[in-house]
């Protein structure tokens, strides 16, 4: 089971500071429970990992053996909530080389529909030439531009390349029950659908078919994903007390440390796997979070890489930073430092030594100098990389998510925001409808 460590905040924020979130956190997991708080129409990720029914889930893994039997590549199209959580499970579980692997048993997995780059998309489209490819189509509103734009294009070669027969067998679509254009386009075209459910909002849909399809289509377990995160559930439930409670005890002194100055949260990985987990953390926290002139600015780094980077900046920069430090205890894989007569580099003081016995000193000789650099650290540590433990994770975030927002006093289940960027680029580019902001923005230039 993952776990919460936060001695390391200890110098900077009290034991007493922490207890007096005792109450108003259980007031928000009320909340959560009797739907009784802001935004409660999309709650429906709080259950959704121990009501997800095995029917649900042979479900996906049936589709998932269509695309595995028809296809050589899956394009997840789909932006934010939308891809980041299947990411972020696929890349921790993948080969690091997965890419260049031959004799492959699952299709290689590309992302398309994430942003607008016309040489991405054309590269991509190159590359899937004469290739047997097929797409999961993703979008909760099925209307989001970046995704729409990229799917039409590969919808087109895909029927090009393979006929619209196999097309149809090889897209799938993820969308809302009823509404938007990729409900449409997949009712008309005869794709198979899932839903995505009205009370799920996109950054906590990984758990639906959104995260779990891409992830069964990539070989692997969704059931153990499901069962880490019903889990995880259990451990974060009502009945546990907050002291027990770590998305409670996070919640808390996030949001304490964020009372004194700490305005930044930076997740550390010291696993180049974890780089999307991050990603996915980011919209989970900084849509959930950022609005009404607050909220923690989610920001994440990949060490031991970015010690030699943003490394120096995190050790003497502005202290208004705290660290999240996500910590596998057990690689899976075993590599030893060889032992070198010459010894020219001078690391036989290593020989003999796990690679992770490094990176392991590496990552306490970075926690105690940055704890020393005035930057508290909070530590997760997961006993290993695998689907079960990330489940728990996912579930852990989602529910402290919550939480927390709910302390903020903003509703963690909306994002109002992100609309005004789309109205200025629709208006710029004179959609239907936008005529007046066209002319007000015109105005402007
Ligand atoms: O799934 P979609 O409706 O295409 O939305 C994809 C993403 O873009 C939106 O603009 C939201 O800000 C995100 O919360 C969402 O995950």
């Amino acid at each position: 089971m993952i776990s919460l460590d936060i001695k390391k905040t200890l110098g900077f924020i009290s034991n007493d500071a922490i207890a007096t979130y005792k109450e108003p956190i259980h007031k928000a997991q009320e909340a959560l429970e009797n739907g009784s708080g802001k935004g409660s129409d999309f709650l429906g990720w709080l259950h959704l990992a121990s009501s997800t029914t095995q029917e649900h889930l042979e479900d996906i893994k049936a589709t998932a053996q269509v695309l595995k039997d028809n296809c050589d590549v899956v394009v997840v199209a789909g932006i934010g909530g939308s891809y980041l959580g299947a990411r972020a499970v696929i890349e921790s579980l993948s080969n690091s080389f997965d890419l260049r692997l031959e004799n492959r048993k699952n299709p290689i997995i590309l992302y398309a529909g994430h942003n607008i780059s016309e040489d991405y998309l054309f590269e991509l489209l190159e590359f899937l030439k004469e290739k047997r490819f097929g797409i999961i189509n993703i979008s909760k509103s099925g209307t989001t531009t970046e995704t729409a734009l990229a799917f039409r294009l590969l919808k087109k070669q895909c029927e090009e390349q393979r006929g619209k027969a196999i097309a149809k067998k090889v897209i799938v679509a993820i969308t809302d029950a009823n509404k938007g254009a990729a409900r449409i386009t997949a009712d008309k075209e005869g794709y198979k659908s899932f839903i995505i459910p009205d009370n799920v909002g996109g950054r906590f849909s990984v758990l639906t078919p959104v995260g779990l399809l891409p992830i069964a289509v990539a070989g692997f377990d969704i059931d153990q994903l499901i069962a880490g995160a019903a889990e995880m559930e259990k451990a974060c439930g009502l009945d546990v007390p907050f002291e027990k409670n770590p998305a409670a005890i996070y919640a808390a002194t996030r949001n304490e440390l964020y009372k004194q100055g700490k305005k930044i949260e930076i997740l550390v990985n010291f696993t180049p796997k974890l780089h999307y987990v991050s990603e996915w953390w980011k919209q989970l926290y900084g849509e959930s979070e950022g609005k009404e002139n607050k909220g923690i600015y989610p920001a994440s780094v990949d060490l031991t890489t970015d010690l030699h980077s943003m490394g120096q900046w995190i050790q003497e920069g502005e202290r208004s930073i705290f660290e999240t430090v996500i910590s596998v205890e057990k690689v899976n894989h075993e590599l030893r430092v060889p032992e070198d007569k010459e010894n020219l580099d001078g690391l036989n003081y290593l020989a003999g030594k796990r690679v992770d016995e490094v990176n392991k000193m590496a990552e306490l000789g970075t926690q105690l100098a940055h704890v020393d650099g005035d930057v508290p650290n909070l530590r997760i540590v997961m006993p290993s990389l695998n689907e079960r433990h990330l489940g728990q994770l996912i579930y852990f975030f989602e529910i402290a998510c919550g939480i927390s927002g709910y302390i903020l006093g903003v509703n963690p289940f909306n994002q109002p925001g992100v609309e005004a960027y789309k109205s200025n680029m629709f208006a710029l580019l004179n959609k239907p409808g936008y005529e007046e902001q066209s002319k007000a923005i015109q105005a402007k230039l």
